[in-house]
C-alpha cells in the first residue's frame, strides 16, 4: 500500500526535493501540496502529482488557485484552516512539515493530535514549543522523524543504541560562507553575498541562517527536544566541507557518525521510509575525490547568533519562541538590505531583553510571543530610521 503524504511548503527548496525523490519510487502517494502564495507552481506540481487537496495559505490567492485548478480533480483550501486541513485529513499517513518559519506550529499540533507521522523539516516547531509538542507526540504515539540534515545523522547514529549511553552530541556547522572572514569583513557583507553557501542550495531564511550560525543554534535548541539530551551535551564543531553530518560520543569513547554527500534527498527518503533506506540511485560519495575533513571551534564573538540561541535554551520558557520570531523578522529586513548583518543579533539581543519571560508556556503564550517579539522588532526597526 502506497502511503499517503501531506507535504506543507511543497513550492519550497524541501517540497521540492521531496517531491522529486518520492517520484522514484512506488512507495508514496500525493494527498495534499500547501504552498504560501506560489500558486502557479502548486499548479504545476498538481498537474503532475495529482493531489486530492491544494491549500494557499494567503486567502487572497484562494479564488485564483481555484480557477487555475478548475481542470484538476482535486479540492482547494486556503489559510490555517486550509494547513490543518492538510495535515489532519483521515488518509494521510504522513506530513511533511516543510514550511519556513514558526507559521508551522500550529499544523504540526493538529497533525500530531490527528496521529499522523510527523517528517519535520521545519525546525521552528521545536525551537519555539519543543517542550510541548514532544510530550505531545509522545501521549498520541506519534513518531517525530527528523529531516535536518544533522538530526536525522544523529537520528540514524542513535539507532539500536541505549539512550543512556549517550555521552554528548556532536553537532556539525560548514561555518556558512563567512567562515573565515574578520568581524570587520563580515559586518560589510550583504544578503546577496550571505545567500552564498558553501555547500548546500536552501531557501534564503536558512541560507542566511547558516550565514550568521543562527541556524546552528536553532539546532542545537532542535536537538535537545528531539533527543532528550541537556545543552551541556550538544557540542558544535565547525566542519566546513559538510560530509559528516554530525556524530554521537558514547560512553565508552566511541563515535559513531553519519556521512553523505549533502544532498537533502538522503535524510528526506530516509525520514518518509524509516526504517527502511530506500535504494536510491544518488551519486555514490567518492572518498577519494575528498581533499580532507577539517574541524574548528565555532567562533561565538564573530558569530554571536549561536550564543544567543544557546543562551535562549538555557534562560528557557518563551525565550528561544522569541529569539526565533525576532531573527525571522530580522532576517527578513537583512534580505531587503535594510539592515547590515550584526544588527540582527544587536537586535534579537534587545527583543529577548523586552519580551517578559514565561516560565513553561502554554500553547498560546508561545503564540502571543512570538506576535510580541515581531511588533517589538517592526517598533525598533522603524525607530532606527
Ligand atoms: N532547504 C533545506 O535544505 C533545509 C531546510 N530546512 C528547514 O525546512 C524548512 C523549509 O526550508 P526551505 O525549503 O529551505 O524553505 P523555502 O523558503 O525554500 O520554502 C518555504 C516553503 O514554505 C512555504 N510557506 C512559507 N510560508 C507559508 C505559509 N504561511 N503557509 C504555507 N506555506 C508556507 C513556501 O511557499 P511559497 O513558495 O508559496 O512561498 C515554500 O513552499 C525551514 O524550516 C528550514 O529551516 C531544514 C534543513 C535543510
Ligand atoms: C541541509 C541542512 O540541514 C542545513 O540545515 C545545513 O545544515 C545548513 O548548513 P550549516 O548551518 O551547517 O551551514
Ligand atoms: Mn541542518
Amino acid at each position: 500500500m502506497r502511503k499517503q503524504i501531506s507535504i506543507l511548503g511543497s513550492t519550497g527548496s524541501i517540497g521540492r526535493q521531496t517531491l522529486d525523490i518520492i517520484s522514484d519510487t512506488n512507495r508514496f502517494s500525493v494527498y495534499a501540496l500547501a504552498c504560501h502564495h506560489n500558486i502557479d507552481q502548486l499548479i504545476e506540481q498538481a498537474e503532475r502529482y495529482s493531489p486530492v487537496l491544494l491549500v494557499v495559505y494567503d486567502k487572497a490567492m484562494y479564488e485564483p488557485l481555484k480557477s487555475a485548478a478548475a481542470h484538476l480533480n482535486c479540492r482547494v483550501s486556503c489559510g490555517m484552516e486550509g494547513l490543518v486541513e492538510a495535515a489532519t485529513a483521515d488518509p494521510v499517513d504522513i506530513v511533511l512539515t516543510s514550511v519556513v518559519g514558526s507559521i508551522g506550529l500550529m499544523p504540526t499540533i493538529e497533525a500530531i493530535k490527528a496521529k499522523k507521522t510527523i517528517a519535520l523539516a521545519n525546525k521552528e516547531t521545536l525551537v519555539t514549543a519543543g517542550e510541548i509538542i514532544m510530550p505531545l507526540a509522545a501521549a498520541h504515539g506519534v513518531s517525530i522523524l527528523p529531516v535536518d540534515s544533522e538530526h536525522s545523522a544523529i537520528f540514524q547514529c542513535l539507532q539500536g543504541q541505549h539512550a543512556d549511553s549517550v555521552d554528548e552530541i556532536l553537532l556539525t556547522a560548514s561555518g556558512g560562507p563567512f567562515r573565515t572572514l574578520t568581524k570587520s569583513e563580515i559586518a560589510v557583507r550583504r544578503a546577496s553575498d550571505a545567500l552564498k553557501h558553501p555547500n548546500w542550495a536552501m531557501g534564503a531564511k536558512i541560507t542566511i541562517d547558516s550565514a550568521t550560525l543562527m541556524n546552528k543554534g536553532l539546532e542545537f535548541i532542535e536537538a535537545k527536544w528531539l533527543f532528550g539530551v541537556s545543552a551541556e551535551q550538544i557540542k558544535v564543531i565547525v566542519h566546513p566541507q559538510s560530509i559528516i553530518h554530525s556524530m554521537v560520543r558514547y560512553k565508552d569513547q566511541s563515535i559513531i557518525a553519519q556521512l553523505g554527500a549533502p544532498d537533502m534527498r538522503v535524510p528526506i527518503i530516509y525520514a518518509l521510509d524509516y526504517p527502511n533506506r530506500y535504494p536510491n540511485k544518488l551519486e555514490k560519495l567518492d572518498f577519494f575525490a575528498l581533499k580532507s575533513l577539517t574541524f574548528e571551534a565555532p567562533d561565538l564573538e564573530r558569530f554571536p547568533c549561536l550564543a544567543l540561541a544557546i543562551d535562549s535554551l538555557a534562560q528557557g520558557g518563551n525565550m528561544p519562541a522569541v529569539l526565533n520570531a525576532a531573527n525571522e523578522e530580522l532576517v527578513a529586513a537583512y534580505l531587503k538590505e535594510t539592515i547590515g548583518f550584526y544588527d540582527i543579533a544587536e537586535y534579537i539581543q534587545k527583543a529577548m531583553a523586552a519580551i517578559p519571560k514565561i516560565e513553561n508556556p502554554a500553547i498560546d503564550d508561545i503564540l502571543m510571543s512570538d506576535k510580541m517579539a515581531r511588533v517589538e522588532i517592526r517598533r525598533l526597526l522603524e525607530l532606527r530610521r
